[in-house]
């Protein structure tokens, strides 16, 4: 469903030339959880960005569920990324003044969905990461790990086939972090692919499989001895029977 071959990226400036990645071969199948791990500046986050279509790449070939996304414009790109693939930074980047509910509806309102049918969404999703109780709170009145909570709930409202996190747990304690890694297993067992970029070996061994990328290409695969769920290619929607237990938050 997802496969890139030999695929460059260059940044140029006036006065230097990167070049992220280098023949970057790697493919994706429906339901898995792969992890990417690699040194500082060997081009994980660009490999992130490219597969989320949020970046162009230089050559190659990139094909996304059969169709070749060389060439796509940017209106053919967003339609793509609005409906496919959901994406969890390590900063939340959620928006202040908006408060929960308000924040997951975000990336739903460019989906021309009726606001019935958004409100299912929103509040399903933050059922989901167990903080339904707190719709109306700002994030700034949350914690960390609720913040994140709040992302991964504004990501899954779209109901993606992918979800691309790049250091999700990386601005968290290690109890938050465990959380957040439960909720992304919990949601990758339901049958959504995930790929995220992490520097913790430890939570790479809890995927299907891990890439480590060194010099903008793939070094090493390894194979993890997860079992892959059954419930490939379900949605999310389709499942709020099979929603992962996280605790819910009081008031
Ligand atoms: N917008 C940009 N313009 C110029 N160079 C860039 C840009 N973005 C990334 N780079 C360079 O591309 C290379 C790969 O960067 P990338 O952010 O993908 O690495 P990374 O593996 O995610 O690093 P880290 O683990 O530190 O986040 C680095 O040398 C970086 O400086």
């Amino acid at each position: 469903m997802f496969e890139m071959k030999n695929v460059s990226k260059v940044y140029r400036t006036e006065l230097v030339e990167t070049h992220a990645l280098k023949s970057f071969n790697l493919s994706v199948n429906e339901g898995d959880f792969l992890s990417v791990t690699g040194p500082s500046g060997s081009g994980k986050t660009t490999f992130l960005n490219i597969a989320g279509l949020l970046e162009t790449f230089s050559g190659g070939e990139y094909r996304l569920d059969g169709e070749n996304v060389n060439g796509l414009n940017d209106n053919a790109r967003s339609r793509i990324r609005n409906e496919k693939i959901g994406f969890i930074f390590q900063s939340f980047n959620l928006i202040p003044d908006l408060n929960l509910f308000d924040n997951v509806d975000v990336p739903l309102r460019y989906r021309k969905l009726k606001a019935p049918e958004r409100k299912k969404r929103i509040e399903e999703a933050l059922d989901l990461v167990g903080l339904a109780s707190r719709m109306k709170h700002l994030p700034a009145q949350l914690s960390g790990g609720q913040q994140q909570r709040v992302a991964i709930a504004r990501a899954l409202a779209g109901a993606p086939r992918f979800l691309l996190a790049d250091e999700p747990t990386g601005n968290l304690d290690s109890s938050m972090a465990r959380a957040i890694m439960d909720l992304l297993i919990e949601i990758n067992r339901d049958g959504t692919t995930i790929i995220m970029v992490t520097h913790d070996p430890e939570l790479a061994k809890e995927t299907h499989r891990n890439i480590y990328v060194r010099d903008g290409k793939v070094f090493e695969t390894t194979e993890n001895s997860i079992q892959q769920s059954s419930a490939v290619g379900e949605s999310f929607s389709s499942q709020s029977s099979a929603l992962p237990q996280v605790e819910p938050v009081a008031g």
